[in-house]
């Protein structure tokens, strides 16, 4: 799914209003009614009290004209226009007559207005700002946004949570509704899946409200959101005459004393995730460990017994994934350095080959061209520097992989995949997956997909996507808490089977049925 920028959902609505040939408040009006749909769906003419703060934008138009069909249907409603300037929008004005039709008074509230009380029962409609926030809210109205949040009534926000910018990071955290939900039109924000804002959106639902097919269509986003319906096109199902030559020989390298677990779960990864062969290797002291733990599995080991000094590889693996485990001494450091001075075949680098990486950044230009790096956010800092918020981080990121034609990984609750210009943001996975070893696992699939001939990019999604889904899986039975690494692997099965699982059709009762 694409996530529009606000500069482009703006000319979608400019199109749309073109070439449909109808009012901007008309649109207002579908999406008011969509609106309003959903609410009414969800509560049956409760007698919940339904307090509606409104801008005098297009945001609080939609949040006046939702008012409107409350209103209509029963509702027991209070609207509020939160007068922060007095440039009201024209549909925010025709929306407000119409509601003054129906007698409906709101209470104008400017900078010295008492704050309304709000029951913890009652019901917000957040329509203060919409994507046309340029700059933060004045102090008074960030005073009206904390007496909402701290209400603790439910908060449903329209379009995005007011005081959230649609594509720039925010500059006062206190300015932002903390939304219980949110109804997005056309498209969910990128801001709903980054760390610093992500957290003001618990969920989030899109209404679509009809803007151009074609615009939409053939609009490039420098974002894309990553569900099932994008990995789908991206599997390569099994040959029926294929063997495991077919399907990729998975060189896992890493491991040093104390630390050969990592080298186990993405070994096994690796080879849960479909690779044909994997090899394992390791310094000596992890050749017992891995071939007692692992029999599918075969290992190499190095010269020295406690860590890497010399990564002589004598196979010809498909892909080598490198770096879980390996420290960063001074004869790692070595020998991971002549290792990539001459190695040509496709790479995946996490954990401490990222750090020596960093530590000596000229070994960069020696990385084969769609090497897949998978930082976590220590990780990342340490190869691209401190960054100022999310979209500078994003920014830097970008910069980083079109100079060294890489993929970076951007490890977190949404990953996001960058490629050049491009991001894509994963949506599977969850907080039980903050625990030691997740990320082998996700060097082993990644690893693992590449073996399989999935294009470098493909696979870092697609690999992200499994991991994540596996988590979910696994998370059902083992709680948050209790979840490790190995459940993921035991649950890349799942994720897989999961892929195909048609959605759960709707029971149908015996009376409805037609006879
Ligand atoms: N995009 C679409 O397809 C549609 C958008 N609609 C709504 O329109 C919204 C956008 O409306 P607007 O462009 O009117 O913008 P907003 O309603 O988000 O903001 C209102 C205006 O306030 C001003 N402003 C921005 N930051 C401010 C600040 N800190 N203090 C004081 N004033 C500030 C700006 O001039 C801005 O245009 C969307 O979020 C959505 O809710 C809907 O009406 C239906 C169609
Ligand atoms: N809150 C979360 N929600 C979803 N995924 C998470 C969350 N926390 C961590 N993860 C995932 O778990 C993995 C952790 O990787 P990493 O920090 O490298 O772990 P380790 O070094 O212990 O292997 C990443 O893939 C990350 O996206
Ligand atoms: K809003």
């Amino acid at each position: 799914m694409k996530l529009y920028s606000a500069k482009q959902i703006y000319k979608a609505d400019q199109i749309s209003i073109k070439k449909e040939e109808i009012g901007s408040n008309e649109l207002m009006e579908r999406a008011a009614l969509q609106l309003f749909n959903w609410m009414h769906l969800r509560m049956q003419g409760a007698p919940v009290k339904i307090h509606l703060f409104c801008g005098i934008g297009n945001n609080g138009g939609d949040g006046i004209a939702l008012a409107r069909h409350l209103v209509d249907h029963g509702y027991n409603v209070e609207v509020y226009v939160i007068n922060y300037s007095e440039k009201r929008s024209k549909d925010f004005l025709i929306n407000l007559d119409r509601l003054k039709d129906r007698k409906v008074w709101p209470h104008f509230m400017n900078s010295d207005d008492e704050l309304p009380e709000i029951g913890r029962e009652d019901i917000i409609v957040d329509g203060i700002f919409g994507i046309g926030l340029n700059r933060s809210p004045d102090a008074w109205v960030v005073k009206v946004i904390q007496h909402l949040n701290n209400s603790q009534a439910f908060i449903l926000s329209i379009d995005i949570p007011s005081g959230l910018f649609t594509d720039q990071g925010p500059e006062d955290f206190e300015a932002i509704v903390k939304s219980n939900f949110v109804l997005s039109f056309q498209t969910p924000k990128l801001v709903f899946f980054l760390p610093e804002t992500g957290k003001y959106i618990e969920q989030w639902e899109v209404l679509d409200i009809g803007l151009d097919p074609e615009y939409l269509r053939v609009t490039e986003t420098d974002y894309e959101l990553i569900g099932k319906n994008e990995v789908l096109t991206m599997y390569k199902p099994r040959e029926k005459y294929g063997h495991k030559g077919t399907y990729g020989h998975s060189l896992i390298i890493g491991g040093s004393y104390g630390k050969m677990g990592s080298v186990c779960l993405s070994s096994k990864a690796a080879l849960y995730s479909g690779s044909g062969l994997v090899t394992s290797y390791v310094p000596k002291i992890g050749y017992n460990i891995l071939q007692s733990s692992l029999p599918e599995i075969m290992v190499l080991t190095d010269a020295d017994e406690n860590e890497l000094t010399d990564i002589n590889i004598e196979i010809e693996p498909t892909v080598i994934g490198v770096g879980v485990g390996i420290g960063t001494s001074e004869a790692t450091v070595k020998a991971l350095s002549s290792f990539l001075k001459t190695n040509k075949l496709p790479l995946v680098l996490d954990a401490d080959a990222l750090n020596i990486l960093s530590l000596n950044k000229e070994l960069l230009k020696n990385l084969p061209e769609d090497s897949i790096l998978t930082p976590h956010p220590k990780e990342l800092e340490r190869l691209i520097g401190k960054w100022e918020d999310d979209f500078d981080k994003l920014a830097k990121v970008k910069k980083f992989s079109k100079k060294h034609k890489c993929i970076v990984v951007i490890k977190g609750a949404h990953t996001i995949i960058v490629q050049n210009g491009k991001g894509y943001v994963n949506t599977t996975g969850n907080p039980g997956m903050a625990t030691a070893g997740s990320g082998d696992v996700l060097t082993g699939v990644i690893t693992g997909l590449r073996a399989q001939g999935y294009p470098a990019l493909d696979a870092a999604i697609f690999g992200v996507y499994l991991h994540g889904r596996a988590g979910d899986i696994a998370v059902e039975s083992t709680g948050f808490q209790s979840l490790t690494a190995s459940h993921l692997i035991d649950n890349i099965a799942g994720a897989y089977l999961d892929l195909f699982k048609m959605p759960e059709q709707p029971v149908v009762e015996e009376e409805n049925q037609p006879s």
